[in-house]
């Protein structure tokens, strides 16, 4: 569905309920379908989320993962050590170009008979799942931290516990130490030193009721709009103040933008009361990559120059993001340079009218422009990628005050 988007008012308030973390509950899921005694709670609506529940719950060979990147690398672990089942994981057109295979040669060294039924390295994956008896091996750790997770999350399960070795700078480390924490949590002994992970096994865990923070990389859309608003007092629930979501550094770097963070019991308050923005913003994203269109967008509404680093991730994700931001920016009239893992943008101070924004199939780049609706009227062309992550996103924006028709 093709959406016109335009908000003209210069104030913004509300009072939001984000949905719970799609990268806190896919764990879970997965911990849950390993160790039944698991009850969870605030779960992510969003479409990943809903896919990989049903994945786990299915009896059929073939099972389709559509767009879930994360479901997928976590399913491909999951399968290959369910002794006796035998399934064909797939996924949309766009998951069988992103790449799996070093996910694939560790779990083989660990025993998974896993083979490839269309491209070596791609979806899909026939899966002959079995018990996995080795307990140690080496992964390459710069190009996914989901196949680490991965790993990570079916070593209990496995008779002697996994020592995971890292080779490489190691990419998107906050969600790495996640799954741990969240194990951990679990009642699963654990650590992950430097370049090493060490996960003990587990044939039971106590039962508990595990509580999902709402998701970070959706807040940071309330981010950019309050960063691009005059005035504005946003509430946003349910986060805490010691987050397990690395996105949750969205609010310091807001902070150059005067957007204020404040704690109130169990929500976020995002408060602009200032005009200030920085001349030039400069941002290291290897932790972070899924708030790179967000900043990019925030940073083309302000009129603000800006170069993001360490965004090589952002090739192999739901779209080549690099490409397609330098794309959908630059009809805006703004200049974009981009390298293997870096965007600089260097913004206009006009905006060409009429643009339609192309969403590649790509639910953070109909987000990541949303809040530049509030300088110019624009339209996006496939409105409904938000489910990927958060389908209440439009309705949330409405409720903002955002002018939201058919196209
Ligand atoms: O483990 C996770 O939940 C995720 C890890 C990140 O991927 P990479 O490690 O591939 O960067 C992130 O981009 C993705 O949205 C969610
Ligand atoms: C990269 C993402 O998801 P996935 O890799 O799970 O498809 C994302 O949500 O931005």
């Amino acid at each position: 569905m093709k959406i016109k988007l335009f908000n003209d008012k210069k104030q913004l308030s509300g009072d939001l309920k984000i949905t719970g973390s799609k990268s806190e509950s896919n764990r879970l899921l997965i911990l849950q379908a390993l160790y039944p005694s698991l009850k969870v709670e605030n779960l992510s609506n969003s479409d990943d989320t809903q896919y990989l529940k049903k994945a786990l719950a299915s009896e059929e060979e073939l099972i389709d993962i559509h767009h879930a990147g994360t479901a997928m690398r976590f399913l491909t672990a999951y399968f290959a050590t369910r002794e006796g089942r035998e399934v064909v994981l797939t996924g949309s057109p766009r998951m069988q170009e992103r790449p799996v295979k070093l996910l694939v040669d560790a779990l083989k060294t660990l025993g998974a008979d896993i083979s490839y039924e269309k491209e070596e390295g791609y979806p899909p994956l026939r899966i002959k799942g079995k018990t996995l008896t080795e307990n140690e091996v080496k992964v390459q750790a710069n190009i996914s931290s989901q196949y680490i997770s991965a790993l990570m999350l079916i070593a209990p399960s496995l008779l002697n516990g996994l020592q995971i070795d890292l080779v490489g700078q190691v990419t998107s480390a906050p969600y790495i130490n996640m799954t741990l924490e969240m194990m951990k949590n679990a009642g699963v002994t654990g650590e992950f030193t430097k370049n090493k992970i060490i996960i003990g096994p587990a044939e039971k865990l106590e039962s508990k009721t595990i509580a999902v923070e709402s998701d970070w990389s959706s807040a940071s859309y309330f981010y950019s709009l309050a960063a691009i608003s005059e005035t504005a007092h946003l509430r946003l629930g349910i986060y805490r103040e010691k987050s397990l979501q690395g996105d949750c550094c969205i609010s310091e770097i807001y902070r150059q933008f005067g957007v204020e963070t404040h704690y109130e019991d169990d929500a976020i308050v995002l408060k602009k009361t200032s005009q200030k923005k920085p001349r030039h913003l400069a941002e290291n994203l290897i932790d972070s990559p899924d708030i790179a269109q967000t900043i990019a967008v925030t940073c083309l509404a302000l009129g603000v120059n800006c170069t993001l680093k360490g965004l090589h991730t952002l090739k192999i994700k739901e779209t080549d993001r690099l490409a397609a931001l330098k794309t959908e920016i630059e009809k805006f009239g703004s200049s974009v340079k981009i390298s293997k893992d870096s965007l600089e943008l260097i913004p206009q101070k006009d905006f060409t009218k009429n643009v339609s924004v192309a969403t590649y199939n790509d639910h953070r780049m109909a987000m990541a422009f949303a809040p530049l609706g509030l300088k110019v009227p624009f339209e996006i062309e496939d409105a409904m990628v938000v489910s990927k992550s958060y389908p209440d996103f439009w309705k949330d924006l409405e409720k903002l005050g955002f002018n939201i028709g058919r196209a």
